[in-house]
């Protein structure tokens, strides 16, 4: 059996650690070649040093000279600094596979190089697909690269449509016979309160998620609903869907991880408990399935499965997102950067919940009115992005 040599970029993270514990049960599959942090060090000495990792790539001097001096181990990993270097251990020749988990728009240009350097790419990052889906998938294409959803959602459609080899080299066109991708959605914390209470929500409110363990921007992002429109924007590319042929379907139990309907009127669904390590070791053994570490899951216990539409009304960030799909590339560049602002803003404290989805749109109305061509190179949706970020951050001071 080769052994895979996997980059973990973002191995900090949420998705990192569960994808360190699912590779640490198959030591035969695959070994660790890179790690990657931004603010946790300490951890990333950690991670290095129980990996036998060959490169660690953080962000600057300063976190060069931190892990330096917490390493204790003998043989010190190689240790690469900033962004071209992430984007440079993606590409390097001896790694296969590499899990792309850094959050937001900061990890499109590493995630993208690893897909131009033809890896396996087990895709966590949805940003990158939301602001770039088109160059993304045409890189995976041109590149013979593989590209395998971890996204619970998408990797549920992925395991529920046929021919997965083939959909892992992104054809540009949908899988024979389907009618309907349906997204499901928890909801999140927030389903059932009462809507003027939403105006007070802190924080730790927004990211106490239901059902799933996760990084701090995802959970808001699930709070708001925009994770579902992100979602939507990110089946639209990985499958080649039209938007009016994605259903968001709420599900509060987070079981059924989402549906394909056909043109038969089957419809076939992923069912798992809530724990990133299926889909994780369902990329990384792909086409193969392996262990995971996620216990059996008893049935017989789970009396319901319920299934509901979405009130856009207390989730405008999903109509938002839809809006924007509809609208074309620049549109979903400029929803995808104010809503990072404005979350960095409101997990700050300097802006209420509630205005994460007026932020949102106020800054595509403004970055609509100034449109200019559609950003056809990574250089082009960086700018897009940069110039959106510049304006949302105003909207946000406007609205502290
Ligand atoms: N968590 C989940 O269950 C799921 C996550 N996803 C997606 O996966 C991605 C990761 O999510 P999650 O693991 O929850 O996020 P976390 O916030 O837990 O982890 C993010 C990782 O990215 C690193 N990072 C943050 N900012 C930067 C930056 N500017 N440059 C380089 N690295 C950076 C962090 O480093 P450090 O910690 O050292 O600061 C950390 O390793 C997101 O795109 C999310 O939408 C998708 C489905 C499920
Ligand atoms: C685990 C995962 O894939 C998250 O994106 C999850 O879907 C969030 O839950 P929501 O359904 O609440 O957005
Ligand atoms: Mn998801």
């Amino acid at each position: 059996m080769n052994v895979q040599k996997v980059c973990v970029l973002g191995s900090t993270g949420s998705i990192g650690e569960n994808t360190l514990d699912v590779i640490a049960r198959h030591p035969e599959r695959f070994s660790v070649h890179s790690l990657s942090a931004y603010s946790r060090i300490g951890r990333l000495v950690e991670q290095a040093a129980a990996t036998h990792a060959k490169v660690v790539v953080v962000p600057d001097d300063d976190a060069r000279k931190r892990f330096v001096g917490l390493w204790q181990g003998p043989s010190l990993p190689e240790v690469r600094v900033g962004a071209q270097a992430l984007a440079d251990t993606a590409a390097d020749p001896e790694v296969t596979t590499v899990m792309a988990a850094i959050v937001g728009t900061a990890g499109l240009p590493a995630a993208l190089a690893a897909a131009r350097a033809g890896k396996r790419v087990l895709l966590a990052n949805k940003e990158a697909l939301v602001a770039a889906g088109g160059l993304f998938m045409q890189a995976v294409r041109d590149h013979g690269a593989e590209l395998l959803p971890i996204d619970s959602e998408h990797n549920a459609i992925f395991q529920c449509l046929p021919e997965g080899e083939e959909r892992a080299r992104a054809p540009q066109r949908p899988a024979q016979g389907v009618r309907r991708l349906l997204l499901t959605a928890s909801g999140g914390p927030f389903r059932t309160l009462a809507l003027e209470a939403l105006h007070d929500v802190t924080p730790d409110q927004a990211c106490a998620h239901p059902n799933w363990s996760m990084g701090r921007k995802i959970s808001v992002d699930s709070a708001t609903m925009l994770n579902k429109g992100l979602e939507v924007i990110e089946a639209h590319w990985l499958f080649s869907m039209a938007p009016d042929a994605i259903q968001v379907l709420i599900h509060p139990q987070s079981l059924v991880h989402s549906m394909v309907e056909y043109e038969d009127g089957s419809i076939l669904a992923q069912l798992g408990q809530p724990d990133m390590r299926t889909p994780i070791a369902y990329g990384l053994g792909f086409p193969e399935r392996i262990a995971s570490g996620v216990g059996l899951f008893d049935l017989a216990r789970m009396h319901r499965l319920d299934f509901e539409q979405p009130d856009f009304q207390r989730f405008p960030c999903l109509a938002l997102a839809f809006d924007a799909l509809r609208a074309g590339q620049a549109s979903c560049i400029s929803l995808n950067a104010a809503n990072e602002v404005a979350v960095e803003r409101f997990l700050a404290g300097r802006i209420r919940y509630t205005e994460i989805p007026r932020i949102i749109g106020d800054c595509l109305e403004r970055m609509s009115a100034a449109a200019g061509p559609v950003p056809g190179s990574l250089e082009d949706v960086l700018e897009h992005d940069h110039h959106a970020r510049a304006i949302a951050a105003e909207l946000c001071l406007l609205r502290a």
